[in-house]
């Protein structure tokens, strides 16, 4: 992707790590107690709800919130300790904030001049960002997309091992979210790290590898997408008035290998592994009774709706939450227990600032 040479250091230098972190203002507590940490190579989506702590806890990654507790680390330094910070770290945290007669050249160079940077590294970026043929264009003509790109551009004028995005799909038409899906994977694939917020987990889907799902500032569930797409398989719902032997039965079938068994609510087992007919046919086989059977497809977007709704799961810790789990159990086992959609119907019946754009402290 960048015509420069990739990072040299490990990835323990590029490791986003937060630890313990809590931002308390006077009547509001925004993130409390997060710890969680962001790997170089793959991209990450922080997610969460409005208001969820995303914005104030990549402000205190990036230096410009002082934490009330915790610590939050790029490659074990804190922000104000690294040595090049822009060379290290770059933000995008409000994509919108231009001077409206500035060119995109015009704006690129500035940024490059306080920064040290070379005017042909903007010439490099221009061409990167494929804003070429509108650098010449004041930036009050710019559409969504060119902004962000724009923003980018800005953020990678010191080539940054890291790179931190505030809602970046925000506004973005299909194109340009394929855009920036393409554009971050050659940047993780660069071997870089990438985090990028958001409260709509549909936008960022295609994009991410890893999650960080928070919901009222402390974590809820993190590790690979993989993992909780996988705990969204298709379950089945099952009433039985003998549900201890049905379980065993279910254990003991021929899918037992690959079947799961929870309990869900007012009774019902949640059961994976197998479709409703090889259910009711292992129980049949069994001589167990089954009153109701009801098949789940909990979509990504309800999953992650049950894991950040106000009735919330159990919060979990990034180690237990990344960790190698039973089948049916991913990083979206904090649901566990709580009925989806299909059950609930059927039973009803800056000293060098951060290579960021501008943005206001709230
Ligand atoms: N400077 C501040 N003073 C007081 N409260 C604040 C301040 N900054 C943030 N908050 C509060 O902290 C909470 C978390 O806000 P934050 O902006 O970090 O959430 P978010 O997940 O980024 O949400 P959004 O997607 O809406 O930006 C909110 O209740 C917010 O009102």
């Amino acid at each position: 992707m960048s015509t420069r040479t990739s990072p040299a250091t490990g990835p323990e230098e590029q490791r986003i790590e937060v630890s313990g972190l809590t931002k308390r203002y006077a009547e509001v507590t925004a993130v409390e107690g997060l710890s969680f940490s962001v790997e170089p190579g793959v991209v990450t989506g922080f997610l969460g709800p409005n208001g969820a702590g995303k914005t104030t806890t990549m402000r205190m990654i990036l230096g410009l919130v002082a934490p009330t507790e915790g610590t939050a680390t790029i490659g074990g330094r804190r922000y104000a300790e690294l040595r090049r910070p822009s060379e290290t770290v770059g933000a995008v945290l409000d994509a919108s904030a231009f001077h409206p007669n500035q060119s995109a050249r015009g704006h690129l160079r500035i940024y490059a001049a306080m920064g040290g940077y070379p005017d042909s590294r903007v010439e490099e970026l221009l061409e990167q960002l494929e804003l070429r043929e509108a650098a010449h264009r004041r930036t009050r003509e710019f559409s969504t997309g060119m902004r962000q790109r724009l923003s980018l551009a800005t953020a990678l004028l010191g080539d940054p091992r890291v790179l931190l995005l505030d809602e970046p799909s925000n506004g973005l038409d299909p194109d340009g979210i394929a855009w920036l899906r393409r554009f971050l994977r050659s940047f993780a694939d660069e071997g870089r790290t990438v985090l990028v917020s958001s409260h709509v987990l549909s936008e960022v889907q295609q994009i991410v590898d890893d999650v960080v799902v928070i919901r009222r500032g402390r974590l809820v569930a993190a590790g690979p997408l993989a993992e909780l797409e996988r705990s969204t398989r298709p379950a089945v719902l099952v009433r039985s008035p003998d549900a201890e032997r049905l379980t065993a039965a279910l254990r003991a079938g021929a899918h037992g290998a690959a079947v799961s068994v929870e309990a869900a609510r007012d009774g019902w087992l949640r059961v994976r592994g197998v479709d409703s007919s090889q259910l009711a046919d292992e129980a049949a086989a069994a001589g167990v009774r089954v009153h109701e059977l009801v098949t789940e497809n909990a979509s990504l977007e309800e999953l992650f709706f049950q894991l950040t709704s106000d009735d919330p799961p159990r919060p979990q810790g990034p180690q237990e939450a990344a960790g190698p789990e039973p089948a049916g159990t991913g990083p979206a086992a904090a649901q566990s227990g709580q009925p989806g959609r299909a059950e609930r119907s059927e039973q009803s019946e800056q000293s060098e600032q951060p290579a960021q754009t501008e943005g206001s402290l709230r």
